[in-house]
């Protein structure tokens, strides 16, 4: 099915939300290693939520887990809480206990959006901006193309999203929403707390190569369904989620209950 956004969009519902995190994660880690193979690396951006964490921890517990060279892979991050660094709700704590810590991945290609206690104190929009850099220099370290990309291009990129379609910390009618310039922004006052977050943009979503949105329940089914539809990704943040090659709905049965989809 091609999206309307002339990329190919797929989608995946599987039958429950244990097996669509199984699922995505044999399919990550089939993804990243078939990267590997014809890059010799590759990168992934990572999600927080309650999916996009079971995927991680599943492919910690999956026998091919291996097959990715974890020193050889570049992570960053969709999103962040704005809190400190030990604090429970980091993307990044939760990603390094569900997988990160049991892996060995070469800490160098490993990018966590700064905490509220980090280099950048209680300032997200200087956090943001360290991060919109730190995104240019790898997309400068990587170019092979000519003119300066913002963001590296991301191979994978997971996004989880909410039952009234915000997507990373993108909400709707929100500033994020309408930016297109700048590729990471402090946004605050979300209705999903923590308030203060950090979160990538739509044109650094959309500099990756597959973007994979990760959900479950029947609590996102009117989302999915309506960014299938195609509505409005300003009031509806996950229907602008879209990659350069490919965007893939993962979903259980529930989550997809009021999508037109052929299974
Ligand atoms: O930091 C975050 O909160 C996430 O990036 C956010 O976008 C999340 O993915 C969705 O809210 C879905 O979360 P659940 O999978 O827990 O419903």
């Amino acid at each position: 099915m091609s999206g309307t956004s002339g990329t190919d969009t797929t989608v995946v519902v599987h039958p429950d939300a244990d097996v669509l995190a199984a699922a995505a994660a044999a399919r990550l880690i089939a993804a990243l290693a078939d990267v590997q193979a014809r890059k010799g690396s590759a990168s992934v951006v990572l999600t927080g939520g309650g999916t996009g964490i079971a995927v991680l921890e599943q492919v910690r517990r999956s026998p091919a887990r291996d097959a990715v060279d974890w020193s050889r892979l570049d992570v960053y991050w969709g999103d962040e809480r704005f809190v400190p660094a030990d604090d429970a709700e980091r993307n990044e704590k939760q990603a390094r206990e569900a997988l990160l810590d049991h892996v060995p991945v070469d800490e160098s290609r490993v990018h966590p959006m700064a905490a509220s206690d980090g280099a950048f104190g209680d300032d997200p929009d200087a956090a943001a901006a360290a991060y919109a850099e730190t995104l240019a220099a790898a997309a400068r370290s990587a170019s092979t193309a000519t003119g300066a990309a913002e963001v590296p291009s991301f191979d994978v990129l997971l996004l989880g999203l909410g039952g009234e379609g915000h997507t990373a910390s993108i909400f709707p009618n929100s500033p994020a929403a309408g930016e297109n310039r700048v590729s990471v922004v402090a946004v605050r006052d979300c209705p999903k707390p923590p308030p203060t977050r950090l979160s990538l943009t739509f044109p650094a979503i959309r500099a990756a190569e597959e973007v994979w949105l990760l959900t479950s329940g029947e609590a996102k089914a009117d989302a999915v369904a309506l960014a299938l539809a195609g509505a409005d990704p300003v009031s509806l943040p996950v229907a602008g989620a879209r990659g350069k090659q490919r965007t893939v709905w993962l979903l259980d049965k529930a989550a997809a209950a009021k999508a037109q989809t052929t299974r």
